[in-house]
């Protein structure tokens, strides 16, 4: 049959633009990736090998795959779970040493746990050294481009608005609303023990504590109770299980039926949470306008910085965007990583009861202070053991100098806190165990080198609550152990699992007495 000469033409068209789209792709993405390996390579970083189109990523699905398999289903507690949560990295740092390079797909990654690195990193201030857009990107029906996604300049306003909020005067001020907060979880789980007689009852604590931060949070900074919020907080949970299912870590793109399902689900759970916190705010501003109203929440200082703003000349500014995006970041952040932290700290002392008995007796001794109880040193050791965040991740927004290593524009750096906090190097060969008596004269006579305790995380992006969580923890912490004693119940199934952050999978279950 003959082909037509328009035929043809368009044809010949589209083979050009064909062509030319592959050599775009080759020159912008493969060649630029493997610029940065070939400049990293040359500063005698190395790594393993990488295959053309995936990168490493099969040979770090195969890694995990075989440590699932090898997995110690007898150790009911062994606090080392980097090597089977992410057993890739154990590997690689076995064979590369501190730091070493790998890639998923075309991009570029660096592995940093060399101690003098972190503290480079911890002192740098560059904007270009941001938040690995790739990985926040997902992120987004969850977060929007609040604080904890943004980079540059958008990052550093929202900062400045909301870190005072969290300065140590103001969390200490907050000590009374965190008290209230937790009288409903108190006599809860006195009921419970009543109800069985008296003696003791068996409580799952993790769902418990979620209930009580999202409380604190709600009420704290944004003059909501725990009630209204309520559908806020489980609509952005139901949202973090959906978004973690895909792997954030591997920045692998699903596609196909589940996977636009899936996207389904997300979108209309960003409408529902976004018009939730809408409504909230609203009612919030009716508030403001009356002028006796003067102590501020966030809420507030919010409102009245989208107003200023929404005046400025910046035409890319939503008012609306910037609160609705940040109450959600307050939100999310701060109640997760308060209350898994809790969760973490009550499965610890349940394992090691003779410090439940150290802080009650502390917390009587000094009820006037009960805060600055020196037993609760042990609220370190949980962080250390099981920090929550379980990675510092940025990216080189544009080619930037950590220390002695020029890192490339584009490539993504990951340092993990709990391989850091567990270095017997740094910490001594009982690095694993729980001793919070080494945390007795402070982190820099814990360890070797005192910027490799990073919780919080590091330099400009460290954590803006962290004033905030450390007097929320010992409040909660003073009131459970004053109250209960505790043990780990034969149900707990030892579990960490990541899920952006890194939690007990099964909860933990407890079997708990009054005092
Ligand atoms: C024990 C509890 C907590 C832990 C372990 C924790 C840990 C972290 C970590 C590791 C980071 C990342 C830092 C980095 O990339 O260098 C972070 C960031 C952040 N945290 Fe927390 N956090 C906790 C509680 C809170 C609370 C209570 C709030 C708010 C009320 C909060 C708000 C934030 C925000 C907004 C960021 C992003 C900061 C930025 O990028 O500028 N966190 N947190």
């Amino acid at each position: 049959m003959e082909v037509s000469l328009p035929m043809r033409i368009m044809s010949s068209l589209f083979l050009v633009g064909l062509v030319c789209f592959i050599i775009h792709l080759y020159r912008t993405i493969l060649l630029r990736s493997q610029r940065m390996k070939r400049k990293l390579r040359m500063q005698g970083i190395k790594g393993p090998s990488p295959s053309f189109l995936y990168g490493n990523l099969s040979e770090m699905q195969e890694i995990q795959s075989r440590a699932m398999k090898a997995e110690n289903h007898g150790d009911i507690v062994a606090h080392d779970y980097t090597s089977s949560i992410f057993p890739y990295f154990e590997h690689w740092r076995k064979q590369y040493g501190l730091i070493y390079t790998y890639s998923t797909g075309f991009r570029q990654h660096l592995y940093v746990n060399d101690p003098e690195m972190v503290k480079e990193m911890n002192l740098s201030l560059s904007l270009d050294f941001g938040k690995p857009t790739y990985m926040t990107k997902r992120l987004g029906p969850m977060l929007g481009n609040g604080i904890i996604r943004s980079n540059g300049h958008v990052w550093a306003q929202q900062r400045k608005i909301i870190a005072p909020e969290f300065f140590m005067d103001k969390a200490k001020g907050m000590v009374e609303l965190m008290v209230e907060s937790a009288q409903p979880l108190l006599r809860k789980w006195e009921q419970y023990i009543e109800a069985l007689g008296g003696s003791q009852a068996e409580i799952r604590v993790d769902e418990d504590l979620r209930g009580l931060s999202a409380d604190v949070i709600a009420r704290a900074c944004f003059g909501s109770s725990y009630l209204k919020g309520n559908e806020i907080f489980s609509k952005l949970r139901t949202l973090q299980t959906l978004i973690t299912k895909q792997s954030i870590l591997f920045g692998i793109t699903s596609f196909g039926f589940f996977a636009n399902k899936n996207h389904k689900m997300k979108k209309s759970l960003e409408t529902e949470i976004d018009s939730l916190i809408w409504e909230t705010v609203k009612e919030r501003e009716k508030q403001c306008l009356d002028k006796r109203n003067t102590d501020k929440d966030l809420m507030q200082q919010l409102l009245e910085e989208a107003l200023n703003n929404s005046n400025s000349s910046n035409s890319n500014f939503s008012p609306k965007r910037f609160i609705i995006d940040n109450c959600k970041n307050i939100y999310f952040a701060g109640h997760e990583a308060t209350s898994t932290a809790a969760t973490w700290c009550m499965m610890l002392l349940a394992l090691y009861p003779d410090w439940q008995s150290r802080i009650r007796e502390e917390v009587t001794q000094f009820c006037n202070d009960g805060l600055d109880a020196n037993s609760l040193s042990n609220l370190k050791t949980a962080l250390r053991l099981y920090p929550p965040g379980a990675f510092v991740s940025r990216e080189a927004l544009e080619q930037v100098q950590i220390g002695k290593i020029t890192v490339p524009k584009g490539v993504c750096i990951w340092t993990l806190i709990p391989t850091l906090h567990r270095d017997p190097n740094l910490w001594g060969p009982d690095a694993n165990e729980f001793r919070p008596e080494r945390f007795a004269d402070g982190v820099s006579k814990a360890c070797k080198f005192a910027q490799a305790y990073i919780p919080f995380g590091v330099g400009t992006r460290l954590c803006v609550g962290r004033n905030f969580a450390m007097v929320e923890l010992k409040v909660v912490l003073s009131l459970i152990v004053s109250q209960f004693t505790f043990s780990l119940s034969p149900n707990y199934q030892h579990s960490p699992a990541f899920r952006m952050i890194v939690e007990p999978e099964h909860g933990v279950q407890i079997l708990i007495r009054k005092v």
